[in-house]
């Protein structure tokens, strides 16, 4: 590193500077007093942990994003921390595995990866949820889409919609009513996630193309996934099934959100079961979090316990709140002004800046209003 790299920061991080941390702090507040009233208890994650914690609870945790290193104390591999969920799952595994089900939990802290997601070159970011543990139900899963949706409303966001998706279908369909040879099976679900058509029938996965186009606003697609059903792939009925869930869910969040539907999208959703979901925000490019249904598996002896959850990555919220913030109400305290009124002051709402010396500058140092005579007086 040479002198003048000194005060580089390494590429996909940054710092905050006063509007985006005021911003930060308002955004990660308001969601927070939505959780909190909704039952979701806050619990709090250290940022690092052995890596085997991280990744061996829930299947299809990518250790390979993580920064790893060997801890020089235990001689064991650590990792610092890219999903806060799996964080919780082992809270609720452990130290609240008694606590009375279904367990509501929130948290919110920052999680970093090797490489940015997709195009977003951002390697540390704000990660800010709530998991429901003990239960994926349809109920479960309505309440949760409900929270995801009221959190990111309070938070900021405007024209929120909700893309659902069944992650594990194509394994519960291959294993029932469509079968594909083993080896076949993680090219069909390359090809669905590809959206290609002729790619899927190459990769033997003819009888999966109706699910290409049971794509879009969530009304008229899952029509199209019922009609695929009424030809014959109900999978023992598993697909139906979980079209009625999908229809409930909608009914009840429907009238809070734009719903569409991607049944075959898996990309994100490592370790969801049956259902998932995307949120989206107007304004926003990409999707701002995600969430469905997994298990979680106990300690040894006990069984693996359903729960659903959801995260919301809020960055671009916060950019969006940070850059239409108005100014702030700062008062201006001049030397030797009367202590007691400016308690009072701050008491009713007002920021203070107290002078140091003759020197300072209120209206340099950020100041619209100046104490004068126990008054707040417009610069
Ligand atoms: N933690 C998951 C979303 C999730 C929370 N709970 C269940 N799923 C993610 O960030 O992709």
């Amino acid at each position: 590193m040479q002198e003048n790299d000194r005060d580089l920061l390494p590429e996909g991080l940054g710092d905050r500077l006063v509007q985006q941390a005021w911003a930060s702090q308002t955004v990660r507040r308001a969601a927070h007093d939505v959780l909190a009233s909704h039952g979701y208890a806050r619990v709090e994650t250290p940022v690092l942990e052995f890596e085997k914690a991280l990744a061996s609870r829930m299947a299809g945790v990518q250790v390979r994003r993580m920064f790893r290193f060997v801890d020089p104390v235990s001689m064991r591999m650590l990792a610092l921390r890219s999903d806060i969920t799996a964080q919780v799952a082992r809270i609720a595994a452990t130290g609240l595995a008694e606590a009375a089900r279904p367990l509501r939990l929130s948290y919110s802290g920052q999680v970093v990866t090797i490489k940015g997601d997709g195009l977003d070159p951002a390697r540390e970011r704000l990660q800010l949820g709530a998991e429901l543990v003990g239960a994926d139900s349809t109920e479960a899963v309505a309440e949760i889409v409900e929270l995801a949706i009221e959190t990111l409303r309070a938070a900021g966001a405007t024209g929120v919609s909700v893309d659902f998706t069944l992650p594990d279908l194509v394994d519960t369909l291959s294993a029932g009513a469509l079968p594909l040879p083993a080896q076949n099976i993680e090219a069909v679900r390359q090809m669905l996630d590809a959206k290609d058509a002729g790619g899927l029938v190459d990769a033997g996965g003819g009888a999966y193309l109706p699910l290409l186009y049971a794509v879009g606003p969530f009304d008229s697609a899952i029509e199209r996934l019922a009609a695929f059903d009424a030809n014959g792939a109900q999978g023992g009925g598993v697909l139906s099934g979980r079209i009625a869930a999908l229809k409930a869910i909608a009914a009840r969040v429907g009238g809070k959100a734009r719903l569409t539907l991607d049944p075959s999208e898996r990309h994100g959703f490592e370790y969801q079961s049956w259902f998932g979901f995307t949120i989206y925000a107007d304004g926003i490019p990409g999707s701002m979090g995600r969430g469905g249904t997994y298990a979680i598996l106990g300690q040894t002896g006990r069984n693996p316990e359903p729960a659903t959850g959801f995260s919301l990555y809020p960055d671009p919220l916060i950019e969006m709140v940070a850059a239409a913030s108005g100014e702030e109400r700062r008062l201006f305290l001049p030397l030797g002004h009367d202590r007691d009124v400016a308690a009072r002051q701050r008491a009713i709402g007002w920021s203070t800046v107290a002078a140091l010396s003759d020197a300072d500058d209120a209206r340099a140092l950020g100041c619209t209003y100046r104490l004068e005579n126990g008054e707040a007086v417009a610069l």
